[in-house]
């Protein structure tokens, strides 16, 4: 599910909120994107692989709207894990 506003509205499932966040697909408009990208497929593969955990966490860092989460959806995508956008507060 998603827990996308703060009233406790449980709004879409998860593949509704992958379909909102890549509904006209990610520009890879540089390195910055192609380089986060290359790296999520590593960390699927880490979280894939059995000598692990399967828990891989990642932080994402950049102004509002930079595109923190289309990519966090997009690296979700690839894997077919399931994607869980939570909001806080802060
Ligand atoms: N590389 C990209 N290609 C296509 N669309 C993008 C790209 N980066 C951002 N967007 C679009 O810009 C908007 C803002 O991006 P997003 O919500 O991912 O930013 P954010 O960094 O998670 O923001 P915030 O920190 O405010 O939560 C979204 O509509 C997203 O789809």
């Amino acid at each position: 599910y998603c827990l996308q506003h703060q009233d406790n509205e449980y709004s879409s499932s998860s593949g509704e909120v992958l379909e909102d966040f890549l509904a006209r697909g990610i520009i890879n408009w540089g390195t910055p994107v192609s380089r986060i990208l290359d790296k999520g497929m590593l960390f699927i593969q880490q979280a894939r692989t059995t000598e692990t955990s399967g828990l891989v966490s990642v932080l994402l860092e950049g102004p509002p709207n930079s595109g923190k989460t289309a990519l966090a959806a997009q690296i979700a995508k690839n894997s077919d894990f399931p994607f869980v956008k939570v909001c806080t507060p802060e």
